[in-house]
């Protein structure tokens, strides 16, 4: 019935005060205020609803994401939100689009790397959406390694102009969001060549179209590059091809430096290149930034999962009824909880793992500002090893809670395969998870050969196992004399396992500071104690083989293990309640706060443009034949 709430009786179990954990979950009182004011605001607008969109074509659905992205930016300006309550509003409408490149990677890549004279110059375009920008790297032919891009921008001194140029047809610009339709400029790199001299890659912030009628400016060839994974999911952004017939960058020597996007390099007036004395790989610092926020994007992606199967997981009874009571709750079987507890309890360790890696991220660009590069490296593994052990984990994580779900799970209405679809390439971009963990395992080569065995004593005491277990991973693989590429496949478990260290440690100091309401640490110390056991439990082969723990130590991890979940058990309503999702974020029938499942479920199947008509479109010329055996039957 609407207005009851079916888990009323889950919810009255919660031993801890779970407004105050919606503040621990959204990082302050304020954040709280935001997340919840703007959620609600776009929850409450119809202009934002999002559950047609399984019905609608390609065609549709992305014309409606522009519609979309228009009206948000109208309600931005509107409402006049700030820079902050905009980016929770892009979030909360939660549908890919250009937008995303645009606010997440075009406008950072200017501020992190533009020069002033640069950032003068676009920012405020940037910021009035006067201009639409995306950030075009990847190629055809190379995505992971960048040094191999074959864009060319070569410097003209007779017309104090870059042009710039797609050689090859592995050179065309491949995958970059928002270009396939929308972007008007690009931030594109390419190899720089001065003097007939090559200078490695840099980027170019370079105009594709029209900012009168949107065509594409002479040499520009730009386009979607077709269907993704999954039938609607990440369709609503314009992946694109572009190529460069010898297009001339237009800015005149006057402003040459407003082409080349780096405050490390400049091309002068009088056609020099100068190389500033900082490191080269200042060039990738987007992909740094955008890691780190990856990684709280991941907390946000598990931590809806987890509530939509959480909930379910409640309000689903199979078997067990005694003497025709009620069946019982799965989940309430061990089972259940021993694969949706550990989800819930990453989706935590996710959230204060991002937490830290933001503050290490401006704690490096910080230092990077007073020319300081000593953290530049580990701020790089940090941020590569992250991104890449959350989105697995996470993207992992989304198809368990489909699975969690029973058959019901995979209905669109469920919000799961949806949300799997758009979260997956989370792996991908950014830089593929596979060659992120060979840049750890190289971070930790080097830490070692540096350092000695010990890779850093700076861990709480609670993480011995863990640093041990690295440590051993580490010698067994730098202990015998073969190349870094025939070990590469044990190191990058060496690159999951410090990964794995560094979120078990970080929750362990969170936990040591100061958090308020009642019961709420308590609650936070058995998710985070979930976590370690679960990932001690799921590779007990390196802790033992490590010698750090004996197979008793083992068992009672496991042991341990189920007494934390049956303390979660009473909680875990109130532990997803906290994330504070809307049922319109969640967009899922299966999660909805209420719990009033099947009535929603059974009303939304007569919704499908299947059932418009009793009888189907193609009865009477395909199934009636057959029926009324009119169809020639083949000669046996
Ligand atoms: C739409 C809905 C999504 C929601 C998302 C939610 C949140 C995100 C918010 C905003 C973003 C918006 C949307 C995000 C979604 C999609 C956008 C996707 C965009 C992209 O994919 S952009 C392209 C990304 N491409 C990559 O990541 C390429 C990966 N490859 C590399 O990084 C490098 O090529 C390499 C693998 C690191 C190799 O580097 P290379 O120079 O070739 O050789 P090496 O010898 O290995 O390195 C030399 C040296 O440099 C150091 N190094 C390497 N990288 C870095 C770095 N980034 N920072 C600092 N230092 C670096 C390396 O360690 C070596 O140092 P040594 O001392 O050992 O020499
Ligand atoms: C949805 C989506 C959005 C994207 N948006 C953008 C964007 O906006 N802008 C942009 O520039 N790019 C974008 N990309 C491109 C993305 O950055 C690349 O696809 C990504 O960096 C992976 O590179 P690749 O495709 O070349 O993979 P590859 O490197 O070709 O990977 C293929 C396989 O080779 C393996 N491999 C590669 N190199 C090594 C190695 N050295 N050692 C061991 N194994 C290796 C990988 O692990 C993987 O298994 C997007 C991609 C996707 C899927």
């Amino acid at each position: 019935m609407e207005g009851v709430d079916h888990l009323a009786h889950e919810r009255n179990k919660s031993e801890f005060d779970v407004d105050a954990m919606k503040i621990v979950w959204a990082g302050s009182p304020h954040a709280f205020d935001v997340s919840d004011r703007i959620s609600k605001l776009v929850a409450s607008d119809p202009g934002f609803r999002k559950d047609n969109r399984s019905t609608l074509s390609r065609k549709e659905l992305f014309k409606n994401t522009l519609r979309k992205a228009a009206y948000a930016w109208k309600t931005i300006v509107d409402l006049r939100l700030s820079e902050e309550e905009a980016a929770k509003l892009r979030f909360y409408v939660d549908e890919p689009a250009f937008t995303d490149l645009h606010w997440g990677m075009f406008i950072p890549a200017i501020k992190g790397q533009g020069t002033e004279e640069q950032q003068q110059k676009w920012l405020p375009l940037a910021y009035k959406m006067q201009i639409i920008g995306c950030y075009a790297q990847t190629e055809l032919g190379h995505g992971s390694n960048v040094q191999g891009l074959e864009t060319t921008a070569t410097f003209d001194s007779q017309t104090d102009e870059f042009i710039i140029h797609s050689p090859t047809l592995t050179s065309s610009k491949w995958w970059p969001g928002g270009l396939g339709k929308v972007a008007t400029h690009a931030i594109a790199y390419a190899r720089l060549i001065v003097g007939g001299r090559e200078h490695g890659v840099h980027g170019f912030i370079v105009q594709l179209r029209s900012l009168e009628d949107h065509s594409p400016l002479l040499g520009i060839t730009v386009g979607d590059i077709g269907m993704k994974f999954g039938n609607g999911a990440y369709n609503t952004m314009d992946n694109g091809v572009l190529q460069f017939d010898h297009v001339l960058d237009v800015y005149s020597i006057a402003f040459a430096s407003i082409a080349v996007m780096l405050w490390v390099s400049q091309v002068t007036c009088e056609g020099k290149y100068k190389q500033s004395d900082v490191p080269r790989q200042l060039v990738y610092g987007t992909m740094v930034y955008v890691r780190q926020t990856i990684v709280a994007d991941a907390s946000c992606a598990l931590s809806r999962a987890v509530c939509i199967a959480t909930r379910y997981s409640a309000v689903r009874r199979q078997f067990g009824s005694q003497n025709g009571g009620p069946e019982t709750q799965v989940i309430d079987y061990k089972t259940q909880q021993s694969r949706l507890f550990p989800l819930l309890a990453s989706a935590y360790a996710f959230r204060f793992i991002g937490e830290w890696l933001k503050w290490l991220y401006a704690d490096v660009t910080q230092r990077l500002q007073a020319n300081d590069f000593s953290t530049l490296p580990e701020a790089h593994a940090c941020t590569a090893g992250l991104k890449s052990l959350t989105t697995t984990a996470t993207a992992d994580g989304i198809e368990e809670c489909r699975k969690l779900c029973g058959g019901h799970g995979y209905l669109c209405s469920s919000g799961l395969p949806e949300l799997f679809a758009v979260y997956v390439p989370a792996c991908t971009y950014e830089g593929d998870n596979t060659v992120l963990l060979l840049q750890v395992a190289r971070f930790l080569m080097k830490t070692v050969s540096q350092l000695g065995s010990r890779l850093s004593s700076k861990k709480p005491v609670g993480t011995i196992a863990y640093m041990t277990r690295v440590e051993h991973l580490m010698q067994c693989r730098c202990g015998v004399q073969r190349g870094f590429a025939e070990l590469s496949a044990d190191l990058v478990e060496a690159a999951v396992a410090h990964c794995q260290l560094i979120v078990v440690s970080k929750f362990i100091e969170k936990l040591q500071q100061e958090i308020p309401g009642k019961g709420v640490k308590q609650q936070l110390e058995v998710l985070c104690n979930i976590y370690a056991l679960f990932l001690l439990h799921k590779h007990q082969g390196d802790f033992l083989s490590t010698g750090c723990i004996t197979p008793k130590h083992a068992a009672l991890a496991n042991d341990e293990l189920r007494s934390l979940y049956s303390q979660v058990r009473p909680n875990a309503i109130a532990l997803v309640d906290a994330f504070n999702y809307t049922d319109h974020y969640l967009g899922s029938i299966l999660g909805c706060y209420d719990g009033n499942v099947y009535p929603k479920l059974y009303e939304a199947a007569w919704k499908d443009p299947l059932n418009e008509s009793v009888v189907p479109d193609g009865y009477h010329l395909y199934i009636r034949p057959l029926l009324k055996q009119e169809i020639r039957t083949a000669r046996l």
